[in-house]
């Protein structure tokens, strides 16, 4: 065995019974960000052996999904399917074991670590991408997202392809991830179901007059609200920060 095993969280694992030392990174990231509480609907992806389903299965008492390419040995309260994350069939499948929508997606997926650290990363984001692309089918509106992404080039793209679809988006390295480790874990809060989303251009007319003195207009039932716009103006906006109400755009051009 690897010395670097025996640390602190793997010895703390094995006596308080749970199957992977990262079992201490969801406690560590729940208890800053309480992502899962009482009652929720958790899928885990890239699950095995199977830490995080026991935290998760503490923390909600509710119904927990893992999924893994290995098999998970079976633990008491949690639906296991063997599948890869990034086919369509095993988005049915978590689907269909759901029998709803999810409250909470974590994801602790990760590659066969290759030792080259560009081809590393570029898995990691591959997997991170599935984890979103099935974070945003199967959570409600509002729901929470966790993903594991190994540090490089392309994890600010990625960071921002998050940041479109949740309220508030975190990075954040907890303290049992090991020192030397790449790794790096992203909290979205609050999946967003606003039709808009920021970076976005439209042209529109704005409808009348919020609180602030702002203009708002309406884009598809969805609120918008333009700084130093006035009702009857008829503008081309770019849309800012998208929260879960309503956004806020910039005036681009006066129509
Ligand atoms: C670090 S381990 C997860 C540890 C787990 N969170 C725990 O606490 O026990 C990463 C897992 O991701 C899984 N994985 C990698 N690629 C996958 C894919 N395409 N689909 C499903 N699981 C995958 C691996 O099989 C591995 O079990």
């Amino acid at each position: 065995m690897a010395r670097d095993q025996k640390d602190h969280y793997y010895r703390k694992a094995k006596e308080e019974g749970y199957r992977a030392r990262s079992a201490y990174k969801l406690k560590q990231i729940n208890d800053k960000f309480h992502i899962i509480r009482r009652g929720s609907r958790v899928v885990d992806l890239g699950a095995a052996p199977g830490g995080w389903l026991q935290v998760a299965r503490e923390l909600s008492g509710g119904i927990v999904v893992g999924v893994d390419l290995e098999r998970i040995e079976p633990l008491e309260g949690i639906v296991t399917i063997q599948g890869d994350i990034t086919k369509e069939e095993t988005l049915e499948q978590i689907a269909a074991a759901l029998g709803g929508q999810a409250d909470v997606v974590i994801s602790d997926a990760a590659p066969n670590l290759s030792g080259i650290w560009d081809v590393d990363h570029a898995r990691s984001i591959d997997l991170s991408r599935a984890a979103l692309r099935i974070a945003k089918r199967l959570l409600r509106p509002g729901g929470s997202f966790l993903v594991k992404v190994f540090q490089g080039d392309m994890f600010n793209d990625y960071l921002e392809e998050v940041k479109r679809e949740f309220s508030s988006v975190h990075a954040y390295t907890p303290p049992a991830s090991r020192k030397e480790s790449a790794e790096i874990y992203v909290i979205g809060k609050k999946l967003l179901s606003a039709p808009v989303r920021s970076g976005e251009i439209y042209d529109v007319t704005v409808d009348s007059v919020g609180r602030t003195g702002d203009g708002i207009a309406m884009i598809q039932g969805f609120a918008v609200i333009v700084k130093n716009a006035s009702p009857g103006e008829r503008l081309r906006i770019k849309i800012g920060p998208v929260k879960q109400r309503f956004a806020f755009a910039s005036i681009l051009e006066r129509l």
